[in-house]
């Protein structure tokens, strides 16, 4: 069986899907930020991007549902107050383990559920960007796309009756590849790739244009790490 519908509508109905965002504890979260952002402000960027990410992701035309796999009582909190459902973690078992136990969860409620994995970290994320990727994404039984450094993946996705087998982590896209899952090669979804992992990042994703969470935190920011490039 196909996809669920989101409507009942004749054409331009479009396939549901159910995306599982994986966060960590925002305590260990986006430690390779720590330097740029200090101690305090690390963790509410955190939670920020993720909000932004799953506020976006919500928004899309072709998301059914959105679960958020995390232990992070905060998080949980804020995140179910805009829609999404929380599953507890798998604790100790990592990013990989915590993807497939949020799939199956999905999957106990909705058999014939197809599943999409995003990561927590896409502050710039647009929903009809995203409605793009997962628009390719249907015609394969599992497909990904590469971040934007083409290193990692921020997104993979398993069709109904599809294991989502994720290998998620660094040079992930390699491993995706080599996995038999369909690279997705759309050229226009800068936000959908624009994970944020170092200062660097965060200023590419502050010039696409991040969503309102991540914006309102910018100001605390330290001029490092918003300023440009090379700039003084
Ligand atoms: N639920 C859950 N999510 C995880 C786990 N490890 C990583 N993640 C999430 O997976 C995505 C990519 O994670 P990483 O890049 O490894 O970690 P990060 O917190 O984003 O950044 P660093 O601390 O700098 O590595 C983010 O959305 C993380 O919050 C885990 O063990 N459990
Ligand atoms: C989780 C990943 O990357 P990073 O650890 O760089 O966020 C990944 O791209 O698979």
């Amino acid at each position: 069986m196909g996809p669920m519908r989101r409507d009942g509508a004749d054409g331009g109905a479009e396939a549901a899907w159910s995306l599982v965002v994986p966060l960590k504890p925002l305590v260990r979260a986006k430690s390779r930020l720590s330097r740029a952002t200090g101690e305090e402000v690390r963790p509410k960027l955190a939670l920020a991007f993720a909000l932004d990410t799953v506020a976006a992701a919500l928004a899309c035309e072709y998301v059914g549902d959105v679960a958020v796999v995390t232990d992070d009582p905060v998080a949980g909190e804020r995140l179910a107050a805009l829609g999404a459902r929380i599953v507890p973690d798998t604790p100790a078992r990592g990013l990989n383990a915590a993807l497939t136990h949020g799939a199956s969860a999905v999957r106990a409620r909705r058999p014939d559920a197809a599943v999409a994995a995003l990561n927590a970290d896409l502050p710039a994320l647009r929903p009809a960007e995203l409605g793009r990727v997962l628009h390719s994404a249907a015609e394969f039984p599992r497909a990904f796309l590469a971040d934007a450094a083409e290193i990692g993946t921020t997104l993979l996705t398993a069709t109904s009756g599809v294991e989502l087998a994720p290998a998620f982590g660094g040079p992930s896209r390699a491993r995706h590849l080599a996995s038999g899952a369909r690279e997705i090669l759309a050229p226009d979804v800068p936000s959908v790739r624009r994970d944020v992992d170092t200062v660097e990042d965060l200023r590419a994703a502050l010039k696409l244009g991040v969503g309102p969470y991540t914006a309102r935190q910018a100001p605390l920011l330290a001029d490092g790490a918003t300023a440009p490039a090379g700039a003084p």
